[in-house]
């Protein structure tokens, strides 16, 4: 028997979708599926149309040509690029969670605590560092446990440590509430090591597959020229580590020494396994 969509875990799929304004396509033919568990990323220079795709993804515009499909009742946790804040306004991070709707304290103070901010619930927004702010908006994209959690370029304006912080943090609540992952980024080097699919985008889709596949492609390439060669493998060497057996760690560069490194990412166990401690 066929599986249905639900069944198999399909939580949005978009079929050669595309979006016109004023005349001419934004984008098109745009097509890529999120399933629960799952990490897409949509790459691409400024102006490809990861946004708009993005967009189409969770609703927000409805394709002109070509389909969506969304899995009923689909819970969908939005993190924008930008936010705009009057700062002449006081905002405590509490009430940050809730200006898109209500929650109850248990939700705001569990979330806080996921993203590890639950000593700054009264602090005000502005006195935040930008890796704060973005996992305060974190915290209030998953409050509401949703299915489909979005992230429109989650790293900006975050150091390369707090990127690697954040990106782990991502991959864990993908890991706890089993939801479904569709981030944006418009650089090469923060596609996340945990990205199962990365959908290169230019107007148009270039290239689909895993971050190997993409940044191996004739079509990556000639879309980001000399900034391609070996950009995403990059991310991958920076945080590729193996635990010996005697518990001391061997990195890539060949130093052994007793822990990880603390931006240590994604490692492999010399015992076979692959995961994180
Ligand atoms: N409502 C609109 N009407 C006309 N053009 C639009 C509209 N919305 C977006 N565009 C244009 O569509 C193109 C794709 O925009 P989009 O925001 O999807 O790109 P992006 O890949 O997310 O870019 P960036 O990396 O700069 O955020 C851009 O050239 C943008 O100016």
């Amino acid at each position: 028997m066929t599986k249905t969509k639900d069944e198999a875990g399909l939580l949005v799929s978009l079929q050669d979708a595309g979006i016109r304004r004023e005349g001419r396509f934004l984008v098109r033919g745009v097509r890529f599926d999120v399933r629960r568990g799952e990490i897409v990323t949509l790459i691409g220079p400024n102006g490809a149309g990861k946004s708009t795709s993005a967009k189409m993804a969770i609703g927000v515009f409805e394709p002109d040509e070509g389909r969506v499909w969304r899995a009923s009742r689909l819970k969908i946790g939005y993190v924008p690029q930008k936010l705009n804040i009057d700062h002449s306004l006081p905002l405590t991070v509490r009430r940050l969670m809730t200006v898109t709707g209500p929650l109850s304290r248990a939700e705001i103070s569990e979330a806080l605590e996921a993203v590890g901010l639950s000593h700054m619930e009264e602090a005000n927004v502005q006195t935040l560092s930008g890796g704060e702010f973005q996992r305060a908006l974190l915290a209030r994209a998953i409050a509401r446990t949703p299915d489909l959690l979005v992230l429109d370029e989650p790293v900006q304006g975050v150091d390369y440590s707090g990127e690697i912080a954040l990106y782990e943090l991502i991959s864990k609540i993908r890991d706890r509430q089993g939801c479904g992952v569709l981030m944006i980024s418009h650089d090469l080097h923060v596609v996340m090591a945990q990205t199962d699919t990365v959908v290169c985008l230019n107007g148009h889709v270039c290239c689909t597959g895993t971050p190997e596949d993409v940044s191996g492609s004739e079509a990556y390439q000639a879309l980001f020229g000399a900034r391609a060669s070996g950009a995403l493998a990059l991310y991958r060497h920076h945080h590729d580590h193996t635990h010996m057996p005697d518990g001391r760690v061997r990195h890539a560069d060949g130093t052994v020494t007793d822990h990880c490194h603390p931006h240590d990412g994604h490692h492999t166990h010399d015992d076979g396994e692959k995961s994180h401690a």
